[in-house]
């Protein structure tokens, strides 16, 4: 598959954090405004290869320690309207059809807004990146929870107050040693009694375990990473494979993983693109969806996550659609936007790129 059709051919994002992939330009014209001075070097392309070595350390807390960057000049109303735009406008130049950007209202508060007006100023901001990008992306917001302090059952309230305009979910996310999902129970109890959607991220950095929590006691429809799911599958010489009872619960569930390949290389999650359980994972009949995570901060697109498993495993067209589907399927969208997307954006441009 060549690189033209890959940029070409509609994607789906459901995991990747808005501050999580900031133009650096944009980090570096914002870090003057505000008068942030930590940034490790003022040039553009200087910071971005920063970004990314910093967080190839393979360790999960490392990783999330570059994000203090980035947060820091997400500090206003003007910062996260821009912000927001320009995630809109990247994604739709790759080729993405819908997303779903996730953040954490709670890191947004330094310089005085209050919770319900970074999702406002988000939320405006994303409605402008559709508009430039004329209509070709549709958007969609979830609010994280951080797993490491104690207001995720407040942003669990800030979803369903905000729910139908633009905010379609909720997460945790952080460091995941030490902070069981569980922990936030009373936030997804808040959602569930409110009929919200929610994932949550499992499965990273612990093992099946946690997977099992997110799922079971919390109730998540859908899991952040989820490859550590591998815990519970024996793969046996002959090639076949027995799964467990969480593991089999996971895919008769069609519960989507979102995979988020790249990433996982960054924080010890995996080894190399050709040994990542992707493919096993997709053989066995998952859920899965491919995914960025952080644009920035993993120096990744769609279309690079998608020509990594071109190259691990020689993916082609029709693989992607099946993830891109995949994707709209688990979206928190309702059903029939899920459905037109599909009908008259997916298929379509696939059959397109089908046709050269
Ligand atoms: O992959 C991840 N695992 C756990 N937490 C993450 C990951 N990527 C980003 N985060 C954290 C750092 C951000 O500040 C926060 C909200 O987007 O979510
Ligand atoms: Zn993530």
């Amino acid at each position: 598959m060549h690189l033209s059709d890959i940029l070409r051919a509609p994607k789906a994002v459901l995991h990747d954090h808005l501050d999580g992939g900031l133009r650096p330009a944009t980090i570096i014209e914002l870090a003057r405004e505000h008068g942030y001075d930590k940034l490790p070097t003022q040039d553009p392309a200087a910071l971005g290869t920063w970004f990314r070595d910093a967080a190839d350390s393979g360790s999960l807390e490392r990783y999330l320690e570059t994000f203090a960057h980035t947060c820091a000049v997400m500090q206003t109303r003007e910062a996260l309207e821009r912000v927001a735009a320009e995630c809109a406008e990247d994604l739709a130049a790759d080729g993405v059809v819908y997303a779903e950007i996730r953040y954490a209202p709670e890191q947004h508060l330094e310089r005085g807004l209050t919770l319900d007006e970074v999702v406002d100023a988000v939320n405006t901001g994303f409605r402008e990146g559709e508009r430039r990008s004329g209509g070709r992306i549709t958007v969609g917001t979830l609010l994280t929870g951080m797993r490491h302090t104690d207001r995720s059952a407040e942003i669990a309230e800030l979803t369903v107050a905000h729910r139908d305009r633009g905010v379609v979910g909720f997460d945790i996310a952080g460091g995941e040693i030490g902070n069981p999902p569980a922990r936030h129970l009373p936030a997804f109890q808040h959602l569930k009694r409110h009929n919200c959607h929610f994932t949550i991220h499992a499965g990273e950095a612990v093992g099946a375990e946690s997977i099992h929590e997110a799922v079971q006691v919390c109730g998540a429809e859908r899991i952040g990473h989820g490859v550590r799911i591998t815990d519970d599958i024996t793969v046996h010489e002959d090639g076949t494979a027995t799964l467990g009872h969480l593991a089999a619960y996971v895919r008769d569930n069609g519960i989507a993983l979102e995979v988020c390949p790249t990433s996982n290389l960054q924080t010890g999650a995996a080894k190399d693109y050709a040994s990542h359980p992707i493919d096993l994972l997709r053989r066995l009949g998952f859920r899965i969806t491919l995914n960025t995570d952080n644009r920035l901060v993993s120096g990744t697109t769609m279309s690079r996550e998608f020509a990594h498993m071109v190259e691990a495993f020689g993916y082609g067209p029709e693989v992607f659609e099946e993830f891109t589907v995949a994707a709209l399927e688990s979206a928190f969208l309702p059903l029939p936007e899920r459905r037109r997307l599909i009908d008259e954006v997916v298929r379509p441009g696939y059959a397109a790129l089908r046709q050269g």
